[in-house]
């Protein structure tokens, strides 16, 4: 069947191989992330994950492999053109403007997909308030939908880290994803926080109808929310199937005693 225009397209990885100088970070990686559909990736510290995330933004670029989503090779895609192809990302470590309000930080979201961007829209340049309005309006929506429309006004810093992780969420979600990388979306966070994260990106996910990458050590979020998980160890893929199938992989399970020994 194919998709309909209006479908994100699918990320494909393909053979993909970084090494840094002796190190070989990932090692012929393949996996795909289709429309509304959640992939984990999982691996004890140093498998690849981050990297590989990374070689999706294009903040580096593999040796070898290829990473297309739909028609656009990202291999070769400069990395502001990831942005503007509907690709949005979380970072490990939150990357929030402490000073800014949450609705400012989901408005640099926003305003990545747009041509003149947040700082013409905060200075009023010329045509761009009209813009920043209806942008403002939309985050807002998303802010409510996250639970977090009574914050909107507050300065990030000091909200509690679980309010900053959603705010990093909402931040993503401005953009419009296509495809949504999330790196760690539950560290720091109490149980109950988690498993809240973990429904609210299931349902965003299906709702919108986005493909999600999601780097997780959390294996209760991991296992519960994804569609199908592939895991890494030493930069190679050493399982891909349904979450209950990876988990009671015997490499799987060995990569991580090896790593607890
Ligand atoms: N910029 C870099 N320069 C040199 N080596 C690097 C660089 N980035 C990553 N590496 C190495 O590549 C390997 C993969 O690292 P990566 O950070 O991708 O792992 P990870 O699975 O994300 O780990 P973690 O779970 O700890 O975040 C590691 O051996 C790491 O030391």
């Amino acid at each position: 069947m194919s998709p309909s225009p209006d479908q994100p397209p699918e990320l494909r990885i393909s053979e993909v191989t970084l090494r840094f100088g002796g190190v070989t970070a990932l090692d012929r990686v393949s996996l795909t992330v289709a429309p509304g559909e959640i992939c984990g990736l999982i691996g004890p510290n140093g498998a690849g994950k981050t990297t590989l995330f990374n070689c999706v933004t294009r903040i580096y670029r593999p040796d070898a492999g290829t990473i297309t989503f739909g028609d656009a090779d990202l291999t070769r895609a400069r990395p502001h053109r990831i942005v503007r192809l509907g690709i949005a990302r979380t970072f490990q470590n939150l990357a929030l403007f402490p000073s800014l309000t949450v609705l400012e930080n989901t408005l640099v979201g926003a305003h990545s997909r747009t041509p003149a961007g947040f700082t013409a829209a905060t200075l009023g340049w010329p045509g761009t308030t009209a813009r920043h309005r209806r942008l403002a309006a939309e985050a807002l929506d998303i802010l409510t939908d996250l639970g977090l429309r009574d914050d909107a006004h507050r300065p990030a810093a000091g909200l509690p880290f679980g309010t900053l992780k959603r705010v990093e969420l909402a931040r993503a979600l401005a953009a419009r994803p296509r495809l949504l990388l999330l790196d760690e979306p539950a560290g720091g966070l109490t149980h109950a926080e988690v498993a809240d994260l973990g429904g609210l990106i299931r349902r965003l996910s299906t709702e919108r109808g986005f493909g999600v990458l999601l780097v997780e050590h959390h294996m209760g979020m991991v296992m519960s929310i994804s569609d199908h998980v592939v895991a890494l160890e030493f930069g190679r893929k050493i399982a891909d199937g349904e979450p209950a199938e990876v988990r009671n992989s015997e490499r799987v399970v060995a990569a991580y005693l090896g790593k607890a020994s």
